[in-house]
């Protein structure tokens, strides 16, 4: 099994980078593991409440569990891997089964920032676009898909993302193989990336 971390802050184009490495790869070689599905259970707090949590803090995932389904995939064997709404705030008591494939590749902002998950991958990369850029692309995302609206996503840009992002996400650029720019579309770095992947599997 080849394991594939992609770091990188909010709304640089980590799941469009995902998208278009897993492309060329067949359903049954490849399995997509978002962070975003490991935030921690919140329900013993109202909504009120969930909104106010810090959700760029590496305390906000549950990275236990998230090490745990890692090794039982590594170990052959399935994981029940919960399911997030971002309207919500919390997990939504539904389950999805994962099965061990041939190439894992965990995505998500904090993935880097936890020693024991990025010993566990084969190949790290880190995702960058510009903050001006991200904040443009998330503003338009979360009003699209998320439930949010300018002020939302302002207020949390101010508060807690642009803080969390420079102190634990961006540092973790040192520790990349590969720095993919993505202030455009990279179709040769997804390029270089998908021949990788083919070199080390087939
Ligand atoms: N290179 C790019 N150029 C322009 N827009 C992009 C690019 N990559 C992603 N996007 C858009 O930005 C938004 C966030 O991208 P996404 O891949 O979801 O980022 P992330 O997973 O890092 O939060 C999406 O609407 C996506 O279509
Ligand atoms: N309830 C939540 C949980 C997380 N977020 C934000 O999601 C971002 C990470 O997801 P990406 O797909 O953008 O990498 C992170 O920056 C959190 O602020 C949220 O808004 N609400």
């Amino acid at each position: 099994m080849l394991i594939i971390g992609i770091a990188g802050g909010t709304g640089s184009g980590k799941t469009t980078v995902v998208n278009q490495i897993i492309d060329e790869l067949k359903n049954e070689e490849v399995d997509v593991i978002s962070q975003d599905s490991y935030y921690m259970d919140t329900s013993h707090l109202s909504f009120e409440e969930r909104k106010k949590i810090n959700f760029d803090h590496p305390k906000s995932i549950d990275f236990e569990l998230l090490v745990a389904h890692l090794k039982d995939l590594k170990a052959g064997k399935n994981v029940m891997q919960p399911v997030y709404s971002f309207k919500e705030h919390n997990r939504t008591g539904e389950f999805i089964e994962v099965h061990p494939r041939k190439v894992v590749i965990v995505e998500g902002i904090l993935i880097l920032a936890h020693a024991d998950i990025r010993d566990m991958f084969d190949i790290k990369i880190y995702v960058h676009a510009d903050s001006d850029e991200r904040l443009i692309r998330r503003l338009k995302r979360d009003i699209a898909d998320r439930g949010r609206d300018l002020e939302e996503v302002l207020w949390r840009y101010q508060t807690t993302l642009k803080p969390m992002h420079n102190q634990f996400i961006e540092p973790t650029k040192e520790f990349a193989d590969i720095i993919i720019p993505t202030n455009r579309y990279n179709t040769v770095a997804v390029d270089i990336v998908q021949t990788i992947i083919k070199d080390r599997l087939f």
